[in-house]
């Protein structure tokens, strides 16, 4: 096969296999290598015809950033909420992640989610239930289940890495909810975009005392005490015991830097040098 397409299947071609750009609801489960695989999988070990090299790739990441920001432009004040896939509902968890969604929408915000099951679901569904926006940012799983049913927009994408642009470009805080791997590949990435002043004013708050605490006092007791990092960046975390305290915290630390309320975002000047800390005029 010469092209860049996952095979297996009846219909692998990219256009109509794989979800791209503004999408409703999700769609049927991928099938074969999915676009991540074959971009980090080595080609010393199986080389590929011209046509899937990586300068071939880099035009698909780039159609990829160009879509995702299309479709998010004009998103306005957003929070993103991570957890886990696999919370069940009517478990405490999902309930919780489900009531961070309503209270964030009842707020004015828009609830973003990975647009998939477990906590992604809670809070997507609590932001319809709270009658505001719910969107979902998707990826491409090779057991992919399809996006979940409560969402206004959902944008699939191929490549992780895009996609993580998108939460923290289109969102101005995180709620995360107790999760796995990939809810700590989300949080970290955050606190490191922080950490490095890449992002400013970026809350990012912890929902579950009982979860998140061994992690926090690892962080405290190990990293700091072994100078790993600065002891002021223990405060880039903030822990919350209940929804409502959790979306308190992120509303408050957004309104103190950037977001007064709804009606006060303003599209012409979202995300401009300034909220970055920018001087007008450096490199964007
Ligand atoms: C594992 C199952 C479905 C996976 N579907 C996902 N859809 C969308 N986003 C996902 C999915 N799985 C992980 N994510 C992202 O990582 C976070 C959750 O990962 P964790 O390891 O479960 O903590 C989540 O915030 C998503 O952004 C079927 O059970």
């Amino acid at each position: 096969m010469s092209s860049d397409a996952p095979s297996s299947g009846p219909d692998v071609t990219p256009g109509n296999r794989v979800r791209r750009g503004p999408q409703i609801l999700g769609g049927a489960a991928a099938e074969g290598p999915t676009f991540d695989q074959l971009l980090l999988r080595s080609d010393q070990e199986e080389p590929q015809p011209s046509t899937t090299t990586d300068a071939w790739r880099v035009m698909r990441i780039q159609g990829e950033f160009i879509e995702g920001f299309g479709a998010l432009a004009n998103l306005g004040p957003a929070i993103s909420v991570f957890g886990s896939a696999r919370t069940q509902p009517g478990a405490p968890e999902y309930e919780q992640a489900r009531e961070v969604g309503r209270r964030l929408s009842e707020a004015g915000f828009t609830v973003v989610t990975g647009g998939g099951p477990g906590a992604m679901e809670a809070a997507n569904r609590g932001a319809k239930e709270g009658g505001g926006v719910s969107v979902g940012l998707g990826i491409e799983l090779p057991h992919e289940q399809g996006m979940n049913a409560w969402i206004d927009l959902g944008v699939d994408f191929r490549y992780f890495f895009v996609r993580k642009v998108m939460f923290l470009k289109y969102s101005q805080g995180f709620v995360v909810a107790p999760g796995g791997l990939g809810t700590l590949d989300e949080l970290f990435e955050a606190l490191t975009l922080v950490q490095t002043g890449k992002v400013t004013a970026f809350p990012v708050v912890l929902l579950g005392r009982d979860f998140w605490s061994p992690l926090v006092d690892w962080i405290r007791d190990t990293l700091v005490t072994r100078g790993m990092i600065n002891a002021v960046d223990i405060h880039l975390l903030q822990v919350a015991d209940t929804p409502e305290e959790a979306v308190a915290l992120v509303v408050n630390t957004v309104a103190g830097g950037r977001w007064p309320d709804r009606e006060a975002w303003d599209p012409e000047h979202h995300r401009t040098a300034a909220d970055h800390g920018m001087a007008a005029g450096d490199p964007q």
